[in-house]
């Protein structure tokens, strides 16, 4: 069996700086036109400057005659300017600002420690200059239980902000719950999208102490309960447009992962378009493939869908136990697991 998609786009995606970079991101580019390319690093890239820095040294670091193209974001901090709103409209190259709560996630150190009181200005110049705000959705607050945290997010912060700014566009992140897949429902078209990746629509909180503990499971926001896999599968096969491709390949080094106190995040970059077919098909649902991996995205962003195509043709495929490169290693999501599509190129 073969299916033939417009090249999908993947609108959420991690791919550091220095070494890593240029191990992980010929993964990306292998399959997908453009990314929304997070701005975690270490120092957080903060200034419409360093996201042209980083974009060029993304750049770089692509395979020869690779189209690929960075859309680069702006870290929110308590003292972003609104004049570097207007900066990064300006300069073309900056696509979104990324809202990480301070403390929620990996590198979120710098965060937003108070949206409402310190972020209203800037988030009414990302209204006036179609900026969207993209959204780690989780509450930080340790008395809130962990697998609680998006749902009382939507709560306290999220639904308040759309009610606040109704003009603002807002991507909810890497959605887990069928509480965002309700809050997402219940928004304007156009205005409140969400992003979805291949673990939270493949594996269920089981997943990550199946047989012992499984760090490369380990992600933020935590895998939830399986009715929550199902809700989520359920909203990107429905057709909405408003749930789209958003991997959050979130590559961390093998000995970061496998230790006493494991980072968060999933490589899934070379797993991520034959996991996302296998879902969509086993929900019967490939009729809806192609509009989740290659049209909501650009449609939602105002950007022009791809016109390139890509391939995936139906045979089984070991996906490897690890990738090395000259400085690490690297393990995968599904590593050494047969998976049934795969891209031809
Ligand atoms: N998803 C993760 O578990 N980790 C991401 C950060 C993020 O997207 O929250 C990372 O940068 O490692
Ligand atoms: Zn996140
Ligand atoms: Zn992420």
């Amino acid at each position: 069996m073969e299916l033939t998609l417009t090249r999908p786009d993947d609108w959420h995606l991690h791919l550091r700086d220095g070494n890593l970079l240029a191990a992980v991101a010929p993964f990306s580019a292998r399959h997908f036109g453009r990314a929304i390319v997070m701005p975690n690093l270490r120092p957080p890239v903060t200034t419409t400057a360093a996201a042209i820095a980083y974009r060029e040294s993304i750049l770089k670091v692509m395979p020869s005659g690779s189209q690929f193209d960075p859309l680069m974001t702006l870290y929110l901090t308590d003292t972003t300017s609104p004049n570097e709103i207007k900066l990064a409209r300006e300069s073309g190259v900056v696509y979104a600002v990324k809202l990480y709560p301070a403390g929620a996630t990996t590198n979120s150190q710098d965060g937003v420690t108070d949206l409402f009181g310190k972020c209203l200005p800037v988030l009414q110049e990302m209204a006036e200059q179609n900026m969207p705000l993209l959204v780690h959705g989780e509450v930080t607050d340790p008395a809130v239980d962990i697998f609680d945290r998006e749902k009382v997010f939507i709560e306290t912060v999220l639904g308040p902000l759309v009610q606040k700014l109704p003009q603002l566009k807002v991507v909810m992140e890497h959605i887990t719950t069928a509480d965002a897949v309700k809050f997402i429902d219940s928004c304007s078209e156009g205005t409140v999208a969400a992003t979805v990746t291949p673990q939270h629509l493949i594996l269920n909180r089981n997943s990550l102490f199946q047989g012992g503990l499984q760090p490369h499971n380990y992600c933020l926001p935590v895998l939830k309960r399986e009715i929550h896999r199902q809700a989520i599968v359920s909203a990107v096969t429905s057709g909405s447009n408003k749930y789209f491709l958003g991997t959050d390949s979130a590559p961390h080094e093998k000995w970061k992962k496998e230790c006493s106190c494991g980072c968060a995040g999933i490589f899934n970059a070379p797993v991520a378009i034959s996991l996302y077919a296998k879902i969509f098909e086993e929900a019967n649902a490939l009729d809806k493939l192609e509009a989740f991996t290659s049209f909501n995205g650009p449609d939602f962003y105002g950007l022009p869908r791809n016109t390139s195509k890509i391939k995936l043709i139906k045979e089984p495929w070991k996906v490897p136990e690890c990738i090395s490169f000259p400085f690490g290693e690297i393990v995968p999501m599904f590593a050494g697991q047969m998976l049934d599509w795969q891209t031809s190129s």
